[in-house]
């Protein structure tokens, strides 16, 4: 394997700095409450109005949405449910008799309340309103507090609308950290969230992992990352835009290629500049590729893949000849987008798998946001008394093996009460029950 292009930016320097920062930012929040987060907002925001937005702005928001991008934002609604409700189907509540008398049991249970973040520093992340509070209600949470940042006087109206269609209960207007803890404590009249989802800037998802023990999360999801998987067959021309569609997140957003192919990898990084040209965002494109994008070229499919999976990308593209081999073959991944006719913008805005997905090479141990991320797997037991007494003299004997003869007592109890054995003197237990 062979470095083409390498990044010039490295990232560890920024990490501390950031840590550092939100650390004092949530201590103060912690410490002051509402007021801090005035302050944070009036000063990173310019906003200095009500956070909880009105129902009554919220219609004249919605009143300002054109007829198309409604019907666009219920196109890509109807997806997303879809996919999030066939999730839903694929896990069930079950139980088993394992022995006679013996009935163990799972149950799926929704959290009490989820928190979303829509990002909006950047871009109106419409999608992502959509992404978080349509897959939290069809994983059945019945309170949805969103938080999104202010884009002038009000948040972006499509946001306002795709709140509401997904089922948001209440909305703030609010970006960043401040938003992130508000929800986390239950500020501003928001009820505490139990679990914080969304994406975000390099400041919220440092919050959230900040906060991640005391509160639940979905997944790392912070800046942006694809990459594209190539061949000799695939074009350069589709390699070079779907790299660059990417980067378009944010200067922070690295942007790779993995190939076997040399003329391909020259020709890609050779292009990159001219296609981004005359792209309305294509400064921040190429800055973004300039400081993280990379170029790696290998000997053999397998070494791509190997490469792949060391960089557990969030969004992999895969444009080969033999697109069964890679979906067998690949296992790190946030989101994986097969073939030319496929590119990430499909499940950024509309196909309807996830768009929130982890980064910073979160795939080895996590999928993206799905309805399981907010349903707790809970297991239950009923052993009857009548049961085969054996459970119980197991759980006894293996209890004094740990040298817990409390715990092996609660079972000798029964045995004795149930089954009529004795391994232990009762004397003084039922001189007590007795008494
Ligand atoms: N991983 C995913 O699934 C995924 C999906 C979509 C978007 N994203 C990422 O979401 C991010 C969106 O970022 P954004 O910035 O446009 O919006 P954002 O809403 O995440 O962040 C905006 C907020 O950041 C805060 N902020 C800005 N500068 C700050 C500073 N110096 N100190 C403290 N706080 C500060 C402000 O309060 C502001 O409200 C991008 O990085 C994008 O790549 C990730
Ligand atoms: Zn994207």
């Amino acid at each position: 394997m062979k470095h083409i292009k390498q990044p010039a930016i490295d990232t560890q320097i920024e990490d501390g700095r950031i840590r550092t920062l939100v650390e004092g930012m949530l201590s103060e929040i912690r410490a002051n409450g509402e007021d801090a987060v005035r302050k944070y907002a009036a000063d990173l925001d310019g906003w200095t109005s009500d956070f909880a937005l009105s129902d009554e702005k919220k219609q004249r928001l919605i009143a300002q949405v054109p007829q198309q991008t409604r019907d666009d934002i219920g196109f890509a609604f109807k997806q997303i449910s879809r996919f999030a409700k066939a999730q839903r189907g694929s896990i069930q509540d079950f139980q088993i008799d394992t022995e006679p008398g013996v009935t163990l049991g799972q149950r799926c249970v929704p959290v009490d309340c989820a928190g979303c973040y829509i990002p909006g520093g950047r871009y109106a992340h419409v999608a992502s309103a959509l992404m978080s509070v349509a897959t939290a209600k069809a994983a059945g949470v019945p309170f949805v507090v969103a938080a999104s940042p202010p884009r002038g006087d009000a948040i972006d109206p499509s946001v306002a609308y795709a709140l509401d269609l997904a089922g948001a209960d209440v909305i703030l207007e609010m970006g960043g950290v401040q938003a992130i803890a508000s929800m986390a404590l239950g500020l501003f009249g928001a009820r505490p969230a139990d679990i914080l989802v969304g994406p975000g800037n390099a400041y919220v998802a440092e919050a959230k992992r900040q906060l991640f023990g005391e509160i639940g999360i979905d997944v790392f999801a912070g800046p942006t990352e694809s990459a594209v998987i190539a061949d000799d067959t695939a074009d350069p021309m589709t390699v070079a835009i779907d790299l660059l569609s990417q980067a378009e997140h944010g200067t922070n957003s690295p942007v790779w290629l993995f190939t076997t192919s040399p003329e391909l990898s020259e020709t890609v990084a050779r292009i990159i500049p001219k296609v981004a040209a005359d792209w309305p965002t294509g400064e921040v494109a190429l800055t973004a590729w300039e400081n993280f994008g990379e170029v790696i070229l290998c000997e053999t499919r397998e070494e791509m893949a190997a490469v792949s999976d060391r960089y557990a990308c969030e969004h992999l593209q895969v444009q080969t000849a033999d697109l069964d081999w890679w979906l067998n073959r690949l296992r790190n991944y946030g989101s994986l987008f097969l073939g030319e006719g496929s590119t990430v913008t499909h499940g950024d805005k509309c196909s309807g798998t996830n768009h929130i997905l982890p980064t910073r090479q979160a795939a080895r141990y996590t999928g993206g946001l799905n309805v399981m991320k907010f349903l707790k797997v809970l297991t239950w037991q009923e052993i009857k008394t009548d049961a085969d007494p054996e459970m119980s003299a197991v759980a006894s004997r293996l209890s004094r093996v740990e040298g817990m003869d409390g715990h092996a007592r609660a079972c000798d109890w029964r045995l004795q009460k149930f089954g009529g054995q004795t391994s232990w003197d009762f004397e003084v237990a039922h001189q007590v029950r007795y008494d």
